[in-house]
């Protein structure tokens, strides 16, 4: 077998009436970087919520390594849209939430989170209120949170989608070089194509429900990667192209179906 961390093996999924995933399977190697891209109401999220253990498959099994992957909180970490910061509590206090919750004192999850303030950006944070902060670094600090839960899988939901166009080109660019330092296995949803491009060793495209499988893209891009790459590289020219038109051919059939 390959070095799959996370597996959906022939999953059927329906809110209700609504068939969102039928016979769904796919495989994700540890520390790939992966991006879902995909129409709105494809099933992105739904994928979040079901590797997270928040709603359960029909049949089939979602697996975190050997594991069956049941109840929040398995060694899958989230990082939302928003960043969800808790408004009376300091950047400190709201990093330590998911050790505090694992049973940690105060002491102990303070003295682990302090050391990675300044590897996140953060240094000079921990006193500040989460109004205090730019979009960016909210976002930073909610990506911390994630990491301290310890988990080896980050799923990461349109994280930067709320960011002006230079904060978003900044934190894709930091989130490049923490998914080098730290090592994990990302998952990564957006709808910013060049996004998913730059970051990404693998594209997976969402098609109208009922799904039974993603339509893949690799991203045949050298590593490190820099900006530059973005705007110069002819392949990535023609891959966006090609993602552009699977894009628009499934958000064509998603409008079709709501009405
Ligand atoms: N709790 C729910 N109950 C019933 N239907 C739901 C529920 N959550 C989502 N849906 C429906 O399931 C489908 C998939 O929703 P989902 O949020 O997973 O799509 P998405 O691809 O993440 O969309 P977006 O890009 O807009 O976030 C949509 O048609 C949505 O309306």
């Amino acid at each position: 077998m390959s070095s799959s961390v996370l597996q959906v093996q022939q999953v059927s999924f329906r809110y209700g009436g609504k068939e969102i995933f039928r016979d769904l399977s796919l495989a994700i190697q540890e520390r790939e970087f992966v991006s879902i891209v995909g129409p709105s109401g494809s099933g992105k999220t739904t994928l979040f919520r079901l590797l997270l253990g928040l709603e359960k498959p029909e049949t089939g099994g979602l697996f975190l390594g050997e594991k069956q992957v049941i109840g929040a909180g398995g060694g899958i970490a989230y990082v939302p849209q928003k960043d969800l910061l808790i408004p009376w509590r300091s950047i400190l206090d709201n990093v330590i939430l998911p050790l505090e919750i694992s049973g940690l004192t105060k002491r102990e999850a303070y003295a682990n989170a302090r050391p990675h303030f300044a590897s996140f950006g953060l240094a000079g944070t921990e006193s500040a209120y989460p109004h205090m902060l730019s979009g960016g670094m909210k976002q930073r600090v909610s990506f911390l949170r994630a990491y301290l839960t310890g988990s080896d899988v980050l799923l990461l939901d349109e994280p930067f989608s709320a960011l002006d166009a230079i904060s978003r080109v900044e934190m894709q660019d930091w989130l490049l070089e923490q998914w080098v330092s730290l090592k994990k296995t990302i998952i990564l949803i957006t709808h910013d194509l060049d996004e998913a491009l730059l970051l990404s060793d693998r594209i997976l495209v969402t098609s109208s429900p009922p799904m039974k499988q993603l339509a893949e893209i690799p991203v045949p891009l050298s590593r490190p990667r820099t900006m530059d790459m973005k705007l110069d590289d002819k392949s990535l020219l023609s891959l966006k192209s090609e993602l552009l038109q699977k894009f628009r051919h499934e958000g064509a059939k998603c409008d079709a179906e709501e009405t």
